[in-house]
Formats: structure tokens, C-alpha cells, sequence
């Protein structure tokens, strides 16, 4: 579903990324996991069309991406969820959800959204800045699914998220899965989380994977050694 071919990405003179290759399949859920600095973000932040690529290829089925600004990469059906979540916080929960309707078309945010996230319809009036930030993590995983992605990016999405709630978060994201038919990419150090609702998980360093395991028999000692510094 998301095909990406020896990807390059440098700031400057600073290579970042490293011709970096990912299959995805429809319906996979891959955590891709990494310390601080080893091109998460970085590698995330080029898939959406934010910061160009030197080279290499990003396919969602058969559309090529390359060269296509953010917008026209989610109209193609990428949706991307990004550290910090960035909703905007003047504005309701329902009119931050309907930022998303754009591609699509559609009006009004569609009631599978609600209720896949409760709380935002209870909420639906309220200032996004208002809500507490796991509330507000899941308006900006709502905001991301109503442009009715096929591929969904995630960037960090347990950082300063209480654990009760990133358990929760987990299910959900399966749960998403399971009845939208996406795809999932999540870039995530807590390795926990990642085995709650990763099939596959891969090991970021450099710009590179250096290790790649399907979450049924993955080695965690190794994978914990990998994220330790
Ligand atoms: N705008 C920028 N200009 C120059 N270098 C950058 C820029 N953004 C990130 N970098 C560098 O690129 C490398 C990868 O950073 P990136 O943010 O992608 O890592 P990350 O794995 O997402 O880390 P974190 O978990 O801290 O978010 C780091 O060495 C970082 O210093």
C-alpha cells in the first residue's frame, strides 16, 4: 500500500535519511522505532511533503508522490498525525475534525470519527486548546481520519501521554484498522506500545533500519538494547 524506494533526505550537507526502503502492506501496522535524533521525524516529515527528498521514490498503490505538495499527497490518501499533534487551539474540536473534510468533499464529520472518540463529540464544542492532550492527541488522529486516508502516519503520538491512556491509544489504533482498512506507519520509542499494537516492528539508526522483526516472536531484549543509549 505505502512503497518506499532508497529514500534520501539531508539538511544541507547533513544526511539525515539513507536510502531508506519500506514495504507496507494494507492493513499493516508498522512501528518504526529509534532514540532521539535517528531520523523519525525527519523520514515522517518527507513522506507528507513537508521537507523535500534528494531522491528515491514514495508510492501509496500506484500514485508516485515525489514532487507533490502535502495537500496532494492526502488527497492521494496519506494522512499524517505530527509530533506535538498541532491542532489549533482556537478553533472547536469540531472545526479542528472538519480541517481534515477538505479532500474529501463532505460537510459534515463522519459519525464512525465520533464514535471511534467519544469524548470529542462530548466535546465537540469546546476549544481544542482547552482539552487535556490526550484528548487531544485523539482530535488530531479524528482530524488526520477524515480525510478517509489509506495510509495513516503517526509521529510519536505516546510522547507526554499518560500510560493508562497510551494503552487505550493502542486499541484504538487497532481498532481503526481494523474497521477504516488503513494502514498504520507509528514512530514511537515506547517499545511497549509498539507491541501492543504493532504487526511489525523496525529499527531506526541513522537514517537506516538495522533491524526488523514481526511483533509474534520479536526479540525484545534486542529491540530495548537498540532504544538504550
Ligand atoms: N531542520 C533541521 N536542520 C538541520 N538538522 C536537523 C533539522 N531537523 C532535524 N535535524 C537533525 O536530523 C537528525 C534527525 O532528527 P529527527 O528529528 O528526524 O530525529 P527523531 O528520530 O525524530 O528524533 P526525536 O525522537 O527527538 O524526535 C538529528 O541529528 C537532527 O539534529
Amino acid at each position: 500500500m505505502l512503497s518506499v524506494d532508497k529514500l534520501n533526505v539531508a539538511y544541507g550537507q547533513s544526511q539525515v535519511i539513507n536510502a531508506l526502503s519500506l514495504d507496507v502492506a494494507p492493513g499493516e501496522i508498522v512501528a518504526i522505532m529509534g532514540r532521539n535524533g535517528m531520523g523519525k521525524t525527519t523520514l515522517m516529515k518527507s513522506l507528507i511533503g513537508i521537507i523535500p527528498s534528494q531522491s528515491g521514490s514514495v508510492k501509496i498503490g500506484n500514485a508516485l508522490l515525489e514532487g507533490l505538495e502535502s495537500y496532494q499527497r492526502v488527497a492521494n490518501g496519506l494522512a499524517y498525525v505530527p509530533q506535538g499533534r498541532m491542532i489549533f487551539p482556537a478553533l472547536t474540536v469540531r472545526e479542528n475534525i472538519e480541517t481534515g473534510l477538505t479532500v474529501t468533499g463532505q460537510k459534515e464529520v463522519p459519525a464512525l470519527i465520533y464514535e471511534l472518540f467519544p469524548v470529542l463529540l462530548e466535546m465537540k464544542d469546546r476549544r481544542g486548546g482547552n482539552l487535556s492532550g490526550g484528548q487531544q492527541q485523539q482530535l488530531a488522529i479524528a482530524r488526520a481520519l477524515a480525510s478517509n486516508p489509506k495510509v495513516l502516519l503517526l509521529d510519536e503520538p505516546t510522547e507526554g501521554i499518560q500510560p493508562s491512556i497510551i494503552k487505550e491509544m493502542a486499541r484504538t489504533l487497532r481498532r481503526i484498522r481494523d474497521e477504516m482498512g488503513l494502514s498504520i506507519v507509528v514512530s514511537e520509542q515506547v517499545l511497549s506500545f509498539a507491541l501492543d499494537m504493532a504487526d511489525r516492528v523496525l529499527v531506526i539508526e541513522k537514517g537506516e533500519f538495522v533491524h526488523e522483526s514481526p511483533r509474534a516472536g520479536i526479540d525484545e531484549k534486542k529491540v530495548s538494547a537498540f532504544l538504550s543509549v
